[in-house]
């Protein structure tokens, strides 16, 4: 069974070490290319550095029990913390410009238990293999070719070959609780009899109609959301896409098809502002619980150790003033 976080810190030489050898890549090596390419803020997540975090209460409705044994997917309202984020590094990016938006939760159990949903309001990611990601970011770092030589290569290498059609669909976000965001990689649900349904995770909005409220600003989503959760409920349901014949569960970069059964297991519900602003959790997508298992997705388990080497970094340092 796939390791969680504490495992992977205490034995991160063979936790991290999946599929081919010749492709394996140090998360150390990870952190140190999105710093090389992106910036380096001491004191904040390696990605996805500004945020905002709330606690919340997680209501499943039962109707996932018969696929899973996972206390949070029955019938008994559960704790959440949810921290919603702009996917860049810096700790102050121009909002409008990051569409790319991350909506991360963590459920806690009656049983003590924790579990963490990561996603972001893509449809799928951008590769298959971490591999692929960290040659990606270090070729868009390289100094010695121009942007136009960047596109070319990226456009030429059939592993980025969702890149483009990705780019053209990122649009700016008018508020962070109109979003729908994606799990992107599959899970196994366990039920009692031990049988294994392969998921996929999903937060849809609940919108109710417009009750006036003014259209997100863009430039301060963090005070909209603040606005719209006194003004009334928001609200997520959360959506479990089962797999069908030949849907590929360890490749995060293909889609699977839109007439796949949609189940929905419950609503989370923004409750309060939380004053820590959740800095220092580390929302790791693997932490599985009894019922809920990882898939066998390589940027699924490489999260892990990569998120480990990040909050490693910014809970060591000091943060310099913006
Ligand atoms: C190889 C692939 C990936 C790498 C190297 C990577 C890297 C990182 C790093 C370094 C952090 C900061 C962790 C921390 O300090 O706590 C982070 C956070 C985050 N990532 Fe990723 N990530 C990857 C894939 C993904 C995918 C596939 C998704 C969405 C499905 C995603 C969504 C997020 C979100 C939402 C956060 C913020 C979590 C929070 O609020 O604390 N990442 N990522």
């Amino acid at each position: 069974m796939f390791k969680g976080i504490e495992e992977v810190n205490s034995e991160k030489s063979d936790a991290v070490m999946f599929g081919n050898e010749d492709k394996y890549i140090a998360p150390d090596e990870a952190v140190d290319a999105i710093e090389d390419f992106a910036g380096r803020y001491p004191g904040y997540r390696r990605a996805h550095a500004k945020g905002i975090a709330f606690d919340a209460e997680f209501v499943p409705n039962g109707n996932v029990a018969s696929l899973t044994k996972a206390q949070h997917l029955q019938d008994e309202k559960v704790q959440a913390v949810v921290r919603f984020s702009h996917s860049t590094v810096k700790p102050d990016p121009p909002e409008w410009l990051v569409p790319i938006k991350g909506m991360a939760v963590r459920f806690s159990l009656p049983n003590g238990g924790v579990t963490n949903l990561t996603m972001a309001n893509v449809p799928v990611f951008i590769t298959k293999t971490p591999e692929a990601f960290v040659r990606l970011l270090k070729m868009m770092t390289k100094g010695e070719l121009s942007w136009r030589e960047k596109w070319r290569v990226l456009r030429k290498d059939p592993e980025y070959r969702t890149v483009p059609t990705l780019l053209k669909q990122l649009k700016p976000t008018a508020s962070f609780a109109e979003e729908t965001y994606n799990a992107l990689h599959s899970y196994y649900l366990v039920n009692e009899q031990d049988k294994r349904q392969a998921v996929r995770f999903r937060w849809v909005p609940v919108l109710e109609e417009d009750k006036g409220l003014p259209a997100g600003r863009m430039d301060d989503l963090e005070a909209e959301l603040i606005e719209r959760m006194k003004s009334g409920d928001v609200q997520f349901r959360l959506m479990v896409r089962v797999a069908g014949e030949g849907d590929l569960v360890d490749d995060p970069s293909v889609r699977w098809p839109d007439e796949r059964p949609m189940i929905e297991a419950g609503i989370v519900t923004l409750k309060s502002v939380r004053e820590d602003a959740a800095e220092s959790l580390v929302f790791d997508p693997t932490m599985e619980v009894e019922g809920l298992e990882c898939s066998d997705d390589p940027i699924l388990r490489y999260r892990s150790p990569v998120y480990a080497e990040s909050s490693d970094r910014r809970l060591r340092e000091e943060r310099l003033p913006k």
